[in-house]
């Protein structure tokens, strides 16, 4: 009975330590986490299936090899250093790395248990897991960290399952761009940046998409703890979890306050001119469209005024472009004196103003405010040492609510005031002049003339008339000027005052002045050819004709063509040539001296530049203009300017021309001022070449008045 107890005890014995040897197996095998067991060499004993799976290999590929086949060798050391704490007792957690049978890198975390039997260590046990994961997030983490540190932008974020969204994170950049520090800003909402310059409706576009919980971009304007205000190109973006919510708000943000100044300035420079600061053309067109606009929708009329500084050009030339600008500047800043804040002052053109009156009580008023623009102007403007006196001439022109032009095409006003100013520079300058109907009329005319004038030119309508100019004492012709005619197909003649000041403005007188020279020249050189006392032809050169660079080339040529002294052209300018361009006007006077061409001023007197430029200038002839000569013989004080003029001309050695001599008492008094030539309709009109002809053979056979001294 005791043997059967025995037996049964022992049996009992066995399956107990087979039941747990099955579990111990069991648990190794089905372990989740790699489970392995080294002897004290280090060799592998036993390796359980996640291991393998983890290795990539079978067991036989691990059993029986030694652990550090398994290992990197830069953690070799480290790790069979951990092995021999473990075979001495020691109980050990640690993270290494491992290399799968593929040389695939595993991050992984050891604990080393040592298997104690009897107080010594027979075997050591290790759980590896693979942390490989965690590893890359943590690196991925600690990178991401680093790049958002080290962000040039501003980065922060918002708490977003916190009342109010406080910050939770400010980078170093945001705080440099701020001037906070990290604990002055962090458990805040950041709308601290915001200020009184901050646009409400960026604002509320950020609140928005806050609450909205998508991603928005805006530019605002922020505020430095120290007050200065930053542009900010700030970018709002939530951040959600796996499941979806917003837990945070991530904000990037910029500081572009320079490109937006840069931006500004730009703007301010295409709308601005920068001499006067004033709006240019292109603002005061956006601001007549939208005043129109408004105009219309009140019920109101706008009205445009074009201001054009007389004379400018003059006192421009002769004074110098810096002085010239300054007197801009000067008459900015006097014309935005007299003017209400809604007004618009725009420099348009070199001398030319624009002022649009949006809110006028009556229309009337645009003539007190045109009135008080002349009258401030008036006054002297003194720059550096110089003291400089001005007027100018004002178009204006009303935009009537009800008139369709103002909806349609508000520039028009431009225009109508334009014309209106020309009606008052026309009607003596400083002065003004509304627009009405009937400029359009005259405009368009003068759109017609310019036009047929073209067609003129390229159709011969062209002719050339010439006027004797006779010797004071002989009566007889030494000279004849040239006067171009138009002869128009259905009109007749048109007389040069009215086309030569159009054609000047179109640029056509440099083709009429070349055709005028190029006939002159011929003209006078057949008369001469049958002549004992040869003529000399005078021409007429507008301003512009003057200084274009090849002006001189083009009289050398034609003088080589024809076979013709120099002394036999004379060429005649009015003082307005000089201040066309001065230098140019100067250098070119000086060229035809020296080419034997003699220069007359024509017209003299009724400019009002100084007589001191006479005695600088190569010129050969004074003209008194036919304004002194009419009333000469009523007028004392004309009689007593042409004597002047005449005196100065004799001590300056220059010949003098009376011209419109009329009658035989202002010859007679011409004759006894000492005038050295005249010219005037009681000797000749200007006539055809074949009349000329004719006057000159009659003349050839009349006595002489005071023959000559043999
Ligand atoms: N650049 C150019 N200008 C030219 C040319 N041809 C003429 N002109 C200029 O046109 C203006 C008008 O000229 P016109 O109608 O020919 O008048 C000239 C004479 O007819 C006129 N004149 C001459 N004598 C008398 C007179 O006794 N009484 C009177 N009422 N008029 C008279 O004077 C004009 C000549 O003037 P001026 O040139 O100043 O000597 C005129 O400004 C012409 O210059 C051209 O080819 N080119």
């Amino acid at each position: 009975m005791q043997g059967r107890w025995h037996v049964s005890k022992a049996e009992d014995t066995r399956l107990q330590l087979l039941e747990q040897q099955s579990r111990y197996e069991s648990l190794f095998t089905h372990h989740p986490d790699h489970v392995f067991s080294l002897d004290l060499k280090g060799y592998v004993t036993s390796a359980n299936k996640s291991l393998c799976e983890m290795l990539n290999c079978n067991e036989s590929d691990i059993v029986g090899h030694h652990f550090t086949e398994f290992m990197l060798d830069d953690d070799k050391a480290e790790v069979i250093g951990y092995f021999e704490r473990a075979i001495h007792g020691e109980r050990l957690r640690y993270q290494t790395r491992a290399l799968d049978l593929q040389g695939n890198l595993r991050h992984i975390e050891i604990i080393n248990l040592p298997l104690t039997v009897e107080g010594k260590v027979i075997e050591v046990f290790g759980i590896s897991k693979d942390i490989s994961h965690d590893v890359f997030n943590e690196e991925e983490m600690r990178v991401l960290k680093r790049s958002v540190d080290s962000s040039a932008n501003g980065i922060i974020i918002a708490d977003a399952k916190q009342p109010d969204h406080p910050l939770t994170y400010v980078n170093p950049a945001f705080l440099k761009m701020t001037g906070y520090s990290e604990s002055e800003v962090l458990g805040r909402n950041c709308r601290f940046l915001q200020g009184e310059g901050s646009d409400p409706e960026v604002v509320s576009k950020l609140r928005t998409a806050i609450s909205q919980g998508s991603d928005v971009n805006v530019v605002i304007r922020n505020y430095r703890k120290d007050g200065t205000p930053f542009w900010n190109d700030l970018y709002i973006s939530p951040v959600r979890d796996n499941s979806g919510e917003i837990t945070h708000f991530i904000g990037v943000q910029q500081d572009i306050s320079r490109r937006i100044e840069a931006e500004n300035r730009l703007d301010y420079q295409s709308t601005h001119d920068v001499l006067t600061g004033l709006p240019n053309r292109s603002l005061f067109e956006e601001r007549l469209s939208h005043d129109a606009e408004l105009a219309i929708r009140n019920h109101r009329s706008l009205v445009v005024l074009y201001v054009d500084l007389d004379e400018f050009k003059p006192i421009n030339d002769s004074l110098g472009h810096i002085v010239g600008d300054k007197i801009l500047q000067h008459v900015a800043e006097r014309i935005s004196d007299v003017i209400e804040p809604g007004d618009t002052l725009a420099r348009y053109n070199g001398d030319e103003f624009l002022l649009l009156l949006p809110s006028l009580m009556h229309v009337d008023d645009a003539q007190v405010v045109a009135e008080r623009i002349l009258t401030t102007l008036s006054q002297p403007f003194s720059i550096d040492s110089e003291t400089v006196y001005l007027t100018a001439s004002i178009g204006i022109a009303e935009g009537e609510f009800s008139n369709p032009i103002l909806a349609r095409e508000p520039h028009m006003l431009i225009r109508q005031a334009d014309m209106a100013m020309y009606q008052a520079k026309k009607g003596g300058r400083n002065t003004v002049h509304w627009y009405s109907s009937e400029i359009t009329e005259q405009m368009n005319e003068r759109v017609i003339l310019r036009r047929e004038l073209e067609g003129a030119l390229q159709q011969d309508d062209l002719q050339l008339h010439f006027q004797p100019i006779v010797d004071s004492k002989t009566g007889r012709t030494v000279s004849v000027e040239a006067l171009v005619r138009w002869i128009h197909p259905k009109r007749g003649m048109i007389s040069p005052a009215v086309f030569i000041p159009l054609a000047e403005q179109t640029g056509q007188i440099i083709a009429i002045g070349d055709w005028v020279l190029r006939e002159a020249c011929t003209t006078i050189a057949k008369l001469n050819q049958t002549r004992e006392e040869p003529l000399t032809v005078a021409v007429n050169i507008s301003p512009l004709q003057f200084t274009r660079s090849n002006f001189l080339c083009n009289i050398e040529k034609l003088l080589q063509e024809f076979s013709l002294e120099p002394s036999m052209l004379e060429i005649e300018v009015t003082e307005g040539v000089l201040f066309h361009d001065e230098e140019i006007a100067i250098d070119t006077l000086h060229s035809l001296q020296n080419m034997g061409i003699r220069v007359s001023i024509d017209d003299f007197g009724t400019g009002y530049s100084s007589l001191s430029y006479l005695r600088l200038l190569p010129v050969h002839k004074l003209k008194i203009d036919r304004s002194f000569i009419h009333e000469v013989t009523e007028s004392e004080r004309d009689c007593a300017i042409v004597g002047g003029i005449i005196d100065l001309a004799h001590h300056l050695s220059l010949v003098t021309v009376a011209e419109g001599i009329e009658t035989a008492e202002q010859e007679a008094i011409l004759k006894q001022q000492g005038c050295t030539l005249l010219q005037g309709y009681y000797f000749a009109r200007p006539m055809p070449l074949a009349d000329l002809n004719e006057f000159l053979r009659h003349e050839l056979n009349a006595p002489l008045d005071n023959p000559a001294p043999n």
